[in-house]
């Protein structure tokens, strides 16, 4: 059975899907040296934010296969270092986003009306209704930066509470922007207008100290920000500095450059600053929805399925892959065959995707391509993660053509291998919804569905030719369950591919190819 460590506080309704398929050891608050000494025991790792997954856990954990981040952001995982390794990082894109955003919302009312000072003051004794005069948000602007899922519901609730809106997010377009009542400006006026700023992106090398001493200085002396996004978007040394100059009005921050939070100026400032221990996403209905998530795509690569919401499997969205599922079997099976066809060395890789499948969609078929062209190498060491990389790795070009003609089936792929022994070719199709059938070979058309056990020949098609090659088989106790002959002319080269019961005999190879008019023969596993 499978083993799942689970190292951040994770709600049971995760643990009791992880159950169902493996052995779940929950350790929280482990230091890096002890999940480095023990990961190398499980099969899947469960995290939220408080564990960081760096290169080196990740090579101590010989058995990985997913990492499952029980939120949004992975930025405390290595994902290059996974993705080297195979192991496929999934998330939950959505399972918090309205526990970020109402939190977001909250910091921006309780900063308005001092609601945590007011509260400590009234639980100390005292009855002070002089010191904790607010302001309203009503026709006040917010500036919301980044109006992704968190930021849009920001933004609608902002509204209902009838605030002024403005946004910046470079990757939004103005149309999705007005849809939600949203004045798409650039940054500069954005701080200078905002009395709230909300910030609601990704932690990257461009957002990293966006709100900076000198970002601060265009802020308006009451501007009050609100960080609910990632630590280090923020520069809290010049944020403390602005805010006890009073260059600003006010900060509510739930996300620090270093958590657990240190020693920090922002601790010693009053009722201006609020400050909570990275609460976003800290409801229950949040841990419901994030835990059940990630461990169903646990559960799932477990069981040798992909996941729906893997950060390192390019276009592989859960849409997608409902929709590609049976049309990436057939790459990775034309992958494989073809790749046994060229033996040796392959050096290109071309892959022309016909009919339906030529969309810009289709991408993770030629990642699945790879996977099976890469499988004689690599075996179960190659999955979508890594393929493309060890197929870099390895050298080898891959060359994508698009042809949105509908020929005889829906939609076809065909796959020409070149390498150190030649160059093969296969094409393949779906019959129905998902029964793949190989509809050519080196240029032969033929229509057979693949079997585990195959053999191929290039032969003269001429009298008798199938019956000494069925004798020879039959000779060496090898069944044979269907045949087929492609060609292009009468009595000109052809090709037959055989499904045969059991793998064939060492050295009846040799013997194939001496039967006269044959001129070569692969047998392949699949
Ligand atoms: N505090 C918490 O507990 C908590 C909970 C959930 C999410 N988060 C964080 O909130 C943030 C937003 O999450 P989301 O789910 O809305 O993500 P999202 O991907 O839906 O939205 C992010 C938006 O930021 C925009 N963006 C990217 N780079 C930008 C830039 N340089 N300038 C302006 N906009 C930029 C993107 O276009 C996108 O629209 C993330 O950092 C996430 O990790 C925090
Ligand atoms: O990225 C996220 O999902 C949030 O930061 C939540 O983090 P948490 O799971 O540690 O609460």
């Amino acid at each position: 059975m499978s083993k799942v460590l689970v190292s951040d506080s994770i709600d049971q309704a995760g643990i009791d899907i992880l159950s169902q398929v493996a052995t779940v050891d929950v350790k929280l608050g482990l230091k890096p040296a002890e999940l480095i000494e023990i990961i190398g025991e499980y099969d899947a790792l469960m995290i939220r934010s408080s564990t960081r997954v760096t290169q080196e856990i990740i090579e101590a954990g010989t058995q990985l296969k997913i990492i499952g981040r029980a939120g949004v952001g992975v930025d405390n995982v290595d994902v290059p270092a996974a993705t080297r390794r195979g192991i496929v990082v999934v998330n939950s894109p959505e399972g918090n986003t309205i526990a970020a955003a109402e939190h977001a919302l909250a910091m921006i009312l309780a900063l308005s009306r001092h609601i945590p000072d007011a509260n400590a003051s009234v639980k100390r004794g005292a009855w002070d209704r002089n010191s904790f005069v607010g302001a309203e948000v009503y026709k006040k602007t917010l500036g919301v930066v980044g109006l992704g899922k968190i930021g849009s519901h920001v933004a609608a609730v902002a509204k209902t509470m009838g605030m002024k809106l403005l946004a910046y997010d470079p990757f939004i377009s103005t149309d999705r922007a007005e849809q939600l009542g949203c004045q798409l400006v650039e940054l500069d006026l954005l701080f200078q207008q905002a009395d709230y700023i909300t910030l609601h992106i990704p932690k990257t090398p461009e957002t990293t100290h966006l709100i900076n001493a000198t970002t601060l200085a265009k802020m308006k002396p009451t501007a009050r920000i609100i960080n609910c996004a990632r630590g280090g978007i923020i520069d809290e040394v010049a944020l403390a500095a602005a805010l006890k100059a009073g260059k600003i009005g006010g900060a509510a921050l739930d996300v620090f450059e270093s958590e657990p939070l240190g020693e920090s100026e922002l601790r010693s400032l009053g009722k201006e600053v609020i400050l909570t221990p990275h609460l976003g996403a800290s409801t229950a209905e949040a841990q419901v929805n994030v835990a059940i998530d990630v461990a169903e795509q646990i559960r799932d690569v477990l069981l040798g399925l992909p996941a729906r919401s893997a950060v390192n499997i390019p276009g592989l969205g859960p849409d997608v892959l409902e929709e590609l599922k049976p049309y990436m079997q057939l790459a990775e099976t034309l992958g494989n065959l073809v790749g046994q066809l060229a033996g040796g060395r392959v050096e290109v890789l071309n892959i022309r995707l016909q009919g339906e499948l030529a969309t810009n969609k289709s991408q993770p078929l030629v990642v699945a391509a790879l996977k099976g062209l890469l499988y004689q190498a690599l075996r179960e060491r190659v999955n979508y993660v890594n393929a493309s990389i060890e197929a870099k790795e390895r050298g080898i070009r891959v060359i994508e053509t698009r042809d949105a003609s509908i020929r005889d089936y829906a939609g076809t792929l065909h796959l020409e291998a070149t390498g150190t022994l030649g160059t093969h070719s296969v094409t393949g199709a779906l019959l129905g919804e998902r029964e793949i059938h190989l509809t050519d070979v080196d240029g032969f058309p033929i229509n057979v569905p693949p079997s585990k056990y195959m053999l191929f020949t290039l032969h003269r098609d001429m009298p008798g030719i199938i019956g000494k090659l069925g004798s020879l088989l039959g000779s060496f106790n090898v069944n044979i369950a269907s045949m087929q002959v492609g060609r292009k002319i009468v009595r000109g080269d052809a090709v037959m591919a055989l499904s045969i019961d059991d793998p064939l005999p060492e050295g009846i190879l040799n013997e194939i190819i001496k039967v006269p008019g044959i001129r070569d023969a692969y047998t392949v596993t699949l």
